[in-house]
């Protein structure tokens, strides 16, 4: 029925289905159903039901008398309602997810015979759940926080899970931490205080205790915890993992994945905001993306080291506390993946999906990562209780290739298998073990000698080099960001013990990080440091990831406006914004009809209490004397131009807005156009006498361009103006 079911998904259904990446999508059909009007209403045992409105009860049209606990109909609503919640995810809860596809383009034969990484004419469908790790179902999107970034491909042998996050190390090297370090980070177990935050007494008590975890804080006080987007976050399957390949080969390898769109963050004021303006942000950006049809994509990398290599390095390559640093071991870009359908139903798609680091295809093995082996066993284990023993026949979780075995039975089973035999050996062969040459699983024939001992291997106890390397390795603004970030944090520990402790530990990564983020925080400032190696790895850095070319596709740019603005600014960079792909956003005074200088009108998509300059990527105001005197006048107008500037957006004005946008910011240093010159200064993009046929639909983004729409779209695909931050702007301004 047109309107219950959105056209775009519709549309990207349908030509899917031709294809392998259909498979899924078919398998999933067999379990979907349409609401339409031509539906009646019936009980969950199939008999229609004359009214949702009253319980059966004694009653007339005088008196309401008791009802009876014999309707059925009201009976199954109630208690059917009672018992829709299933527990949430222990860690990870919060989430949201799309399905896609995947395909290699160069083949991985050389490390592995999974065909899913050798053959470039297969498509597999895939689905994709990010997540923050520490909030509630119902917590905000832009906490600070590690992302989730967990793939299920649906292979022709197979489920194969990337359980990943958006940082690729972890706080722990042996599993059997891991309730430690979640229970010190969730909520404190005394008052369930505070909700999705590491800024609290028992995160930053066990940091301090647990050194192993000392590279990982590191990268979550980074900019990576704050993501502008899912779209825009590297993901990685942070352990150690191996492939096979046709000669028996096994390597080492890292699982990588990074962003067309380039890696992108929030700043942190932003991210607080957001957090309360709009608690979905990152929700609503990864659909509104794919139902726009700009489908984010990843390439997919790999990082491998021969068997052989395994003992050649200075750290372990089997803790998932180090990175594989690229001028050692390179990431080789070998395939691409793509998001292009929403999910239909939230709960049995995004809730019910279960990932399980130990769901791998012939060709991809385990390594002895100690966090690994352990993750192996958690992840079913928790989707027994989380959804019951019969997890992998939900159409979310079912693979698109055969499943037949001996395991029956169990809540919920609903496979009818005929047979009189469950069980292998039996007298009919039915079903049996497949040999290697049908496809069976082989385990890697790996030689192992040792004595059983609660341990590991010396280069684990090597807890700082690497958070060494990444604070070197960071640009000026992203120190910057850290130190912030440990000034917040800290700041929220009221223990002296705890953040006069943490300080001491910077101290162990960069004396003057640690001497700056202790004069914030008020601990006592260390004088000696642990000696620096000085390494660098430029890869640890986001900004060596700005995207494969400039693009301002599926950004979000306000337009503001009031009565009497200027139509043909206005509509050029509606038109010109449209045509890049990008989001424009029209803010009005008021949602009701805005009035332009030349009698025509438009419909706002918001007022500005509504849609704050948080929830854009950059602002333009078309000049008209009447719209620019009535924004001048109003507060909310000059705080949202003020806010923009403070989180670095790019800003554009034309005719009489620029005088708006040079009064708002107030700063001397930031100088605006006085002529029919376009004049660009710390993002700021304005041009004060416009002549129209300077403005044109078709804007090509690349750096050094002249003209207004270039050169603002320019700052747009820039995602930031750093400048401005550098240079200390930002914190002249109040916002
Ligand atoms: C390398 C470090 C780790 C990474 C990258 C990681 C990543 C993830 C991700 C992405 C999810 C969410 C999956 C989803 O979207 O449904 C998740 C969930 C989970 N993780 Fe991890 N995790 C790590 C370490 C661990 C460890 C060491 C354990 C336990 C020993 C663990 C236990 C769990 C559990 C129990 C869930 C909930 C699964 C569910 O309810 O379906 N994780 N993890």
């Amino acid at each position: 029925m047109a309107g219950l079911v959105p056209e775009s998904v519709q549309k990207v259904a349908n030509v899917a289905l031709g294809s392998r990446e259909g498979d899924k999508l078919k398998d999933l059909a067999q379990n979907t159903k349409d609401t339409t009007n031509k539906d009646r209403l019936t009980t969950d045992y199939g008999v229609k039901q004359g009214t949702a409105d009253d319980w059966l009860r004694v009653a007339s049209h005088e008196k309401t008398g008791p009802m009876l606990l014999e309707d059925p109909f009201a009976r199954e609503r109630i208690m059917r309602f009672d018992h829709e919640r299933i527990p949430e995810r222990v860690v990870h809860a919060r989430g949201s997810g799309a399905f896609g596809k995947f395909r290699v383009y160069e083949s991985a034969a050389d490390l592995t015979f999974a065909p899913v990484l050798t053959d470039t004419s297969r498509e597999t469908p895939v689905f994709v759940r990010f997540s923050t790790v520490l909030g509630s179902r119902g917590s905000a999107d832009t906490v600070r926080d590690v992302r989730g970034f967990a793939v299920k491909f649906y292979t022709e042998e197979g489920n194969w899970d990337i359980v990943g996050n958006d940082i690729p190390v972890f706080f722990i090297q042996d599993a059997i931490k891991f309730p430690d370090v979640i229970h010190a980070a969730k909520p404190e177990p005394h008052n369930e205080v505070p909700q999705a935050q590491s800024a609290h007494n028992n995160f930053w008590d066990f940091q301090f205790n647990h050194t192993e975890s000392t590279h990982m804080f590191m990268w979550a006080m980074s900019d990576r915890a704050i993501p502008r987007s899912f779209r825009m976050m590297q993901g990685f399957g942070v352990n150690t993992f191996t492939l096979i390949n046709a000669k028996g080969e096994r390597h080492f390898v890292k699982f990588t994945w990074t962003p067309e769109l380039g890696v992108h963050s929030l700043v942190w004021d932003e991210a607080l905001k957001l957090a309360g303006q709009d608690p979905d942000f990152h929700r609503k950006d990864l659909w509104e993306a794919i139902a726009n049809g700009v489908f984010p994509k990843w390439k997919f990398g790999i990082q491998a080291i021969p068997e052989a290599d395994e003992h050649k390095f200075d750290f372990d390559i089997l803790d998932a506390t180090k990175v594989w640093p690229e001028d050692l071991v390179p990431t080789r870009y070998i395939g691409e993946m793509e998001l292009n359908r929403n999910p239909d139903e939230f709960f049995t798609q995004v809730e019910q999906i279960a990932f399980c680091t130990s769901h791998v295809v012939p060709g991809i093995g385990f390594s002895d990562d100690p966090l690994l082996q352990g993750r192996n066993f958690s992840y079913f284990d928790t989707q027994i209780s989380r959804l019951g023993i019969n997890f992998q026949e939900l159409p979310i979780n079912r693979p698109t290739c055969p499943v037949m075995n001996f395991n029956r039975d169990g809540a919920l089973r609903h496979t009818i298998t005929r047979g009189t035999v469950n069980y292998w050996p039996n007298r009919y062969e039915a079903c049996p073990p497949a040999a290697k040459e049908e496809g069976a699983y082989v385990e890697y024939a790996q030689k192992v000698m040792g004595i059983k001992a609660r341990m590991r291997s010396d280069k684990f106890k090597d807890h700082f080099s690497q958070a060494q390397l990444f604070w070197n390795s960071m640009s000026t603004i992203e120190k910057r960001h850290i130190i912030n970030a440990f000034g917040f944090e800290l700041d929220h520990c009221e223990d002296p013990v705890v953040f006069g402790r943490m300080v001491q530990r910077l101290a162990d990564i960069d004396l003057n990080l640690a001497q700056t983020v202790a004069e914030l925080v008020g601990g006592e400032v260390p004088k000696q440091g642990r000696p620096n190696h000085g390494r660098h790895a430029p890869a640890l850095s986001q900004t060596e990831f700005p995207g494969s070319t400039p693009t301002i596709a599926s950004r979000r740019v306000a337009i503001l406006i009031a009565d009497g603005y200027d139509q043909v600014a206005y509509n050029a960079a509606y038109a010109a914004l449209s045509s890049a792909l990008a989001v424009p956003l029209v803010v009005g005074t008021k949602r009701s009809k805005v009035t332009a200088a030349n009698g025509k009108s438009t419909q706002p998509h918001h007022h500005l209490e509504g849609l704050r300059s948080t929830m854009v990527d950059a602002v333009f105001i078309p000049g008209g004397a009447k719209s620019v005197e009535a924004l001048t006048r109003n507060g909310r107008a000059l705080h949202w131009i003020r806010e923009a500037f403070g989180h670095l957006k790019t800003i554009g004005a034309t005719g009489e807005a620029v005088d708006l946008v040079h009064r708002a910011i107030g700063l001397p240093s930031v100088s605006v156009s006085s002529s029919g010159d376009v004049h660009e200064s710390y993002g700021v993009v304005t041009l004060k006498e416009l002549r129209p046929e300077r403005l044109t639909e078709v804007v090509t983004i690349a750096k050094g361009a002249t003209g207004f729409m270039e050169k603002f779209f320019y700052g747009i695909s820039q995602h930031r103006c750093w400048d401005r931050e550098l240079d200390g702007l930002n914190k002249q301004v109040a916002y």
